[in-house]
């Protein structure tokens, strides 16, 4: 009887089947509930035993072969496919063992990632860390052991119904996305959730239930702010939630908003949020004392800011917000945008990359279609969607510039359960490139290449023919080992090399610190929405902040606060690694953020892997 495999011809009886999905099509009920009740136990088998190089259509095609008898179906796979080595493989001994072969296995242990005996890596350092970061050491402690690589191929398949993707470019409607950020308390639920009611993202009997719900427990305002939670709570949770999202529609443009569940009090929730977002709307209480106690002492504010800075966010809107309060007061927007704008230019951004709009997302005037009182007859400026079509028109045709003849890359923010086999159903964010229904793709680190068999989009998750960079779709992928993907997983093009480094060359930027960076300080790396321990191994020196080709100081011994370094940076979790990028492959990918005992202490660009 003939078993799959690339190099072996099928039986005659059985026709050549070019993936899983046309295999499953071609079994009749009967088999298809036998292949579903013997296949999840088998995969597990093969999947536990360290088997590589097998994919489920193998799998599915030896338990066809062999009468659905799953003993049968596993002899015949273990004559196919090979036992990788791992940790709990006992080393051969070392005066029996070839010169090499302890170098060969810690090489292999390093490509599953399992941490070796011999690695002296104290993954404790970090626990000093503040409370803040406590339920993150907890997922990392619960994380498996290892990563599993996959089947990995590099031959592209082509899309199923190609699309002309420049003339696509040309009628595309920009896409967007923001974060809001801003001190605890400024409004940025109820002027979401206004946003949101307003544009009709969200039904009318919705908001009259949760009007009626605020009231009862007398807090009748609060039914606005709901509107996000509610939205959040609903859609069907997968495995991790790192992020949320919603998505609405405008005649111009489509945005996404990027809501980090917690980032009001939680910077590196906030900074899962950032590293999503096109621009920030900085949400301000413009209310008397309100807005220089948010600014001046808690400075959450500040700190929001100057991570969107840093995290490659170029645009700056700012909601000049509960207007109301102070009676649409001229005088009061003014001392404000002089104050906050003054604040602005010091951490980099100029007049073109900031607007400021006043607003009530309270009453909903300055927000989409509620008009100004009669008390503001000072400002003529576009309201907050008509601001943000505006950005997006601006930066969707700079997005569309690294659509064509650059690799696909997708940040995953979240994997959702799916009830069929081998499918796994994870929702992102396209980095570069494009992607269409029928390509392949590989996802990192489990290395598992997969089938993009259809990419939703919009509230209604409505099925499309193509995602650009930019665009935040959920993607169906088939013949994949969903266990196995995470969210902070990266997909990419077959055929582009995504690099598995722990160590890393970094041009970072200090922020204020309490004491100086020495090398071996134990720190926390952030890159979009993942986290690892790591440390700074070497500072190799120090560079101008403007020029940083120009190195000032070759022979470092420690950082101070504020200054321009290069510094080496290796990510001390064995368990489970983040697939890096290089700055100069990706703006958005090769940016890195560190925090120690609780606090930002740097963010940086990844020069070499
Ligand atoms: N006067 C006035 N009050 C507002 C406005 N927007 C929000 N508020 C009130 O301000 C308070 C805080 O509003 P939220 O929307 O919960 O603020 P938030 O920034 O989301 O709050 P946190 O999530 O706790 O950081 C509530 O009591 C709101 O009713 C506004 O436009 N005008």
């Amino acid at each position: 009887m003939a078993y799959y495999s690339d190099q072996d011809d099928y039986n005659d009886d059985i026709p050549d089947f070019q993936d899983e999905a046309e295999f499953d099509d071609y079994l009749n009920d009967e088999e298809y509930d036998l292949i579903n009740q013997t296949f999840p136990g088998l995969k597990k088998k093969m999947q536990e035993d360290n088997y590589v190089g097998w994919d489920n259509l193998a799998v599915k095609l030896a338990l066809f072969d062999n009468d659905f008898d799953s003993d049968a179906a596993f002899a015949s796979l273990r004559k196919q496919f090979k036992k990788k080595k791992v940790a709990s493989t006992p080393a051969p001994a070392p005066q029996a063992a070839p010169k090499n072969s302890a170098k060969k296995v810690t090489e292999d242990l390093k490509k599953l990632n399992i941490k070796s005996n011999n690695d002296d890596d104290d993954d404790d350092d970090w626990l000093d860390d503040d409370d803040d970061d406590e339920p993150r050491k907890k997922r990392h402690e619960e994380e498996e052991a290892t990563v599993i690589h996959h089947k990995k191929i590099t031959v592209p398949k082509k899309p199923r119904n190609p699309i002309d993707i420049p003339k696509y470019l040309e009628t595309a409607k920009p896409h967007l996305s923001f974060v809001v950020l801003g001190h605890v308390d400024a409004g940025k639920s109820t002027l979401m959730g206004r946003l949101l009611y307003d544009i009709g993202a969200v039904e009318t009997g919705k908001i009259r239930k949760l009007k009626k719900e605020s009231e009862s427990i007398g807090k009748g305002s609060f039914h606005l702010a709901w509107v996000m939670d509610q939205t959040a709570e609903e859609r069907e949770r997968g495995v991790t939630v790192s992020i949320c999202t919603s998505d609405f529609e405008t005649q111009d443009a489509n945005f996404t908003i990027v809501d980090a569940p917690g980032h009001r009090d939680f910077v590196p929730n906030a900074i899962a949020g950032v590293s999503q977002a096109d621009v920030a709307v900085l949400s301000i209480d413009c209310g008397t004392d309100a807005f220089e106690s948010g600014f001046d002492l808690d400075g959450q504010t500040k700190e929001h800011t100057i991570l969107a800075k840093s995290m490659d966010v170029n645009y700056i809107i700012v909601a000049m917000n509960k207007m109301d309060s102070v009676n649409w007061s001229e005088s009061r927007f003014i001392d404000i945008k002089k104050k906050l704008g003054a604040f602005f230019n010091d951490v980099g951004f100029n007049e073109s990359q900031i607007r400021w709009v006043p607003l009530s997302g309270f009453s909903g005037a300055g927000v989409y279609k509620s008009p100004y009182p009669a008390e503001q007859n000072w400002y003529n400026g576009p309201n907050l969607v008509s601001t943000l079509e505006d950005v997006a028109k601006i930066l969707g045709t700079e997005a569309k510039k690294h659509v064509l003849d650059v690799p696909f890359l997708y940040s995953i923010l979240e994997v959702i359960n799916s009830k069929k086999n081998d499918e796994a159903v994870v929702s992102g964010r396209v980095e570069s490139g494009s992607i269409q229904p029928g390509e392949s793709i590989t996802i990192y680190p489990s290395e598992q290449s997969v089938i993009v068999d259809k990419i939703l989009t919009g509230r209604e998750k409505e099925q499309t023919n193509i995602a650009i960079k930019g665009d935040f779709v959920t993607l169906k992928l088939r013949q994949a080992f969903p266990e196995d993907i995470r969210s902070g997983d990266l997909c990419a093009s077959v055929d582009y090399e995504v690099n598995a480094s722990q160590t890393f060359k970094l041009q970072m930027l200090t922020f204020k610190m309490n004491r100086p960076l020495l090398p071996g300080t134990p720190v926390m790396l952030f890159r979009g929405v993942v986290e690892q321990p790591a440390r700074i191994n070497k500072l190799i020196s120090v560079v101008d902040k403007k020029d940083p080709s120009v190195v000032l100081k070759s022979k470092v011994r420690h950082l101070s606060s504020n200054q321009a370094a290069i510094v080496e940076v290796e990510l001390t979790e064995r368990k489970r690694q983040i697939p890096m990028l290089r700055f100069d492959e990706n703006k958005h990918l090769g940016r890195v953020v560190l925090r120690k005992d609780g606090r930002t202490i740097a963010t940086g660009k990844v020069l070499d892997l």
